[in-house]
């Protein structure tokens, strides 16, 4: 008789989250250009399209939710939390997925995510967010950033409003510079990479922006 010395559980594995796994360990970000299908893009996007018109977005402030000063020489957009507890259906479908790859984290990575917030966010044409770091003086709970380009499939390079990442390097650093495309998921490390959107030059640049944090 064979004695088993862990419980077997199922596992599947999971091509995308491994990708983000190895890149996260690799280089302190990744780019998934197909954590979510187009379908799903579309419906998130129209969402955030009908609480934006119903005006309920606000001035996006710098600090936390305690500690909140609007600057828009720092940042132009305009935010609106997304309530997991209330969610719209195309919500609670965004966050059964982010759930799926927490659980995938945690039980593969032993990252101990327990938390997590996310906000809807537009930056209207001349609108940026200079360079900052994701973590707060206060709070050092946010480890992985991330963030879903909601823009739709017109959207063109041209239209500015890159994510650039600082990346450290042995000579300094180099900037590297993501165009914010439909469905184009970016994943990094809140405490380790400074980063800033571009102005945008054209059109509005839609996002749901997220953290992951420990308790
Ligand atoms: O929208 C992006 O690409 C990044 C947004 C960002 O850095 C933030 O909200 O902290
Ligand atoms: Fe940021």
């Amino acid at each position: 008789m064979s004695t088993q010395l862990f419980e077997q559980v199922d596992f599947v594995e999971n091509t995308v989250y491994e990708q983000v796994i190895t890149s996260l360990l690799d280089q302190k970000y990744a780019i998934v250009d197909d954590f979510f299908t187009a379908e799903e893009i579309e419906e998130l996007r129209q969402s955030l399209k009908m609480v934006y018109e119903a005006d309920c977005f606000k001035k996006a402030a710098i600090g936390n939710k305690f500690n909140e000063e609007i600057d828009k020489s720092i940042r132009g957009d305009f935010i609106k939390w997304i309530n997991e507890a209330e969610g719209r259906a195309e919500e609670c479908l965004f966050f059964s997925k982010i759930n799926d790859l927490v659980a995938y984290l945690n039980r593969t990575c032993f990252l101990g995510i327990l938390q997590k917030e996310f906000h809807y966010a537009v930056y209207p044409k001349g609108t940026f967010y200079k360079r900052h770091l994701d973590t707060f003086q206060n709070d050092s709970r946010r480890k992985l950033s991330m963030v879903c380009y909601l823009n739709d499939a017109s959207w063109l390079a041209s239209n500015g409003g890159e994510l650039t990442l600082y990346l450290p390097d042995e000579t300094g650093e180099q900037a590297l510079d993501i165009i914010p495309r439909p469905g184009r998921v970016v994943i990094f490390e809140s405490q380790i990479l400074e980063h800033e959107v571009k102005p945008v030059l054209n059109s509005e640049r839609l996002s749901i922006t997220g953290w992951l944090k420990t308790r």
